[in-house]
């Protein structure tokens, strides 16, 4: 990946969210930490132009995520922290299948397609299922399929193992570590983080810490252990 926040600042109602920054994202494997409300959303979210920086500017792959919106979308997919409200489809077939209409391919190449991604992920068996019949494991690995089927470069994850029984949040950890993706992954799981190439912690709108996992979780720690 190839990411560029070049002077990025970021109001909501005149509330500043993001101050001034530059930051390049090219590792492999990078993780989000911080507090609840500092910003790593809204970070993650001007990488398919979902927020607009109110300065500066994104590009992801050389795609300026405002000039050149579609192309700066189509090199990541984002897997939102409810990932139910991402299965629009009632089946998770159907669902898949509809990442792919876009490309006007033949039926049999999307059908294919779609099967590939169900095997990709060992769950064929959930094709015909609903989402609301499935388990949060599942329904993260129905959405995984779901916008990696488009080939997106970069993946962008909120909160994969939030709300996760240990089987499925350790079955999510050993999906995210063996995919080929670049990904982008934001979490309060600091073990999950840890396993990264990267990791960036944010707070209050500022990057407080970039570099090796376990010293930025060590200064996250360090910097609110004994405060509440
Ligand atoms: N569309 C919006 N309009 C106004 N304020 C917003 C909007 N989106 C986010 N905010 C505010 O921006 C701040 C940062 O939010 P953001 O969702 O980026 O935080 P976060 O670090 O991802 O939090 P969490 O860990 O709780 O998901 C918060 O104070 C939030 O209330």
């Amino acid at each position: 990946m190839d990411i560029h926040f070049e002077k990025v600042e970021v109001r909501f109602e005149g509330r500043t969210v993001i101050h001034p920054l530059d930051l390049a994202l090219n590792g492999r494997r990078v993780g989000i930490i911080g507090l609840n409300g500092s910003g790593k959303t809204t970070l993650a979210r001007m990488i398919n132009g979902l927020v607009k920086p109110s300065a500066g500017r994104v590009t992801v792959n050389g795609f300026d995520t405002v000039e050149r919106q579609d192309e700066a979308r189509g090199q990541s997919g984002f897997i939102f922290q409810n990932p139910q409200n991402q299965i629009i489809l009632p089946l998770l077939r159907e669902d898949i299948a509809l990442g792919l209409k876009s490309r006007k391919l033949p039926k049999q190449e999307v059908t294919a397609a779609v099967e590939a991604i169900l095997d990709r992920f060992g769950i064929g068996h959930l094709g015909d299922r609903r989402a609301h019949e499935l388990s949060g494991g599942e329904l993260q690995l129905a959405a995984l399929a779901s916008v990696l089927v488009t080939e997106p470069k970069i993946l962008v994850m909120d909160e994969p193992t939030n709300q996760l029984d240990l089987k499925n949040r350790n079955l999510v950890e050993r999906t995210i570590h063996t995919l080929p993706e670049d990904v982008i992954v934001i979490s309060h799981d600091l073990d999950l983080v840890a396993g990264l190439d990267r990791v960036l912690l944010v707070h209050e709108g500022r990057i407080a810490a970039d570099g090796e996992p376990g010293e930025v979780i060590g200064q996250y720690r360090a910097m609110h252990e004994g405060k509440d």
